[in-house]
């Protein structure tokens, strides 16, 4: 093959591959559509129904060409952080909010807004959602920093109900890095009163072992994914 045969093949690859990115993230959005739409639904109980029916149909085709637990998405890339079915941030995940997060100097920031799905006491937010959301936050400020590792600790102060239907302001910086132990600190509040917090979270991550990592990720370590968690 001519170098540029070979590069047209990579393109047609990284081409086939953005489609199906798009692709999952197009499913991803209806299924969080459905998602809404069923926990908020008030359709009379026949239209309910014929909704489960059609859903069952939908999905069936899905579900002929399954991966396994060990296998990772063809689509993802572990290296890279790419993770579309990831069940707080990915994009084809039916039940992430998705949080979007971004860098800001040391700071990680995010960004979300929880629908009636998520809710808790009437009309704000499930305390375990709140948790799922920073537990991702601090998990991602410590890769950021360069020190990845799994969650062996998460406190979770909860000082104001989470509002639904309200964007949120998520943020995690790292406080102290204490050889393979990384100590994160992180809050919420809402996108129009950043000042005031309504859950603030600590979260202690530890790094793998080299033999760690093969223990519990030895089935997909030669995909690259060894030292990163979540
Ligand atoms: C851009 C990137 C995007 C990346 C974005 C990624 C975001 C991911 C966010 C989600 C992350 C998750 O949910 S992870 C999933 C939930 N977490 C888990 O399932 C972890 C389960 N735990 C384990 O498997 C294990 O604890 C390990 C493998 C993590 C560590 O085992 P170990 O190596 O035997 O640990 P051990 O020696 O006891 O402890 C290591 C050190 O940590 C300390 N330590 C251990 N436990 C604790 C604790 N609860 N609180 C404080 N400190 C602790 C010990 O004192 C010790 O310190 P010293 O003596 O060395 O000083």
């Amino acid at each position: 093959m001519t170098d540029s045969e070979n590069g047209r093949r990579l393109h047609a690859v990284d081409d086939a591959l953005l489609r199906r990115r798009e692709a999952i993230s197009d499913l991803g959005d209806a299924l969080r559509l459905l998602i809404e739409h069923a926990t908020a639904t008030e359709a009379p109980t026949e239209e309910l129904r014929r909704a489960a029916e059609r859903i069952r149909q939908a999905a069936a085709p899905l579900g002929e060409r399954a991966r396994g637990r060990h296998e990772p998405p063809s689509a993802d890339d572990m290296r890279a952080g790419v993770r579309l079915y990831n069940p707080v941030t990915g994009a084809g995940s039916a039940f992430a909010p998705p949080l979007e997060i971004h860098q800001e100097g040391e700071i990680t920031v995010g960004a979300c807004t929880l629908g009636l799905a998520f809710e808790g006491p009437p009309s704000y937010a499930h305390g375990g959602v709140s948790a799922m959301l920073l537990d991702q936050m601090l998990g991602y400020a410590a890769g950021a920093s360069g020190n990845p590792g799994m969650t062996v600790r998460l406190d979770t102060g909860y000082r104001r109900p989470v509002p639904l239907l309200t964007p949120l302001r998520l943020t995690a910086e790292v406080v102290d890095v204490d050889g393979r132990r990384v100590t994160v600190a992180g809050s919420i509040a809402t996108a129009a009163e950043p000042g005031e917090i309504l859950v603030a979270a600590t979260g202690v991550f530890v790094g793998l072992r080299a033999e760690q990592a093969r223990r519990l990720f030895g089935a997909i370590a030669g995909r690259g994914e060894e030292s990163r968690a979540g």
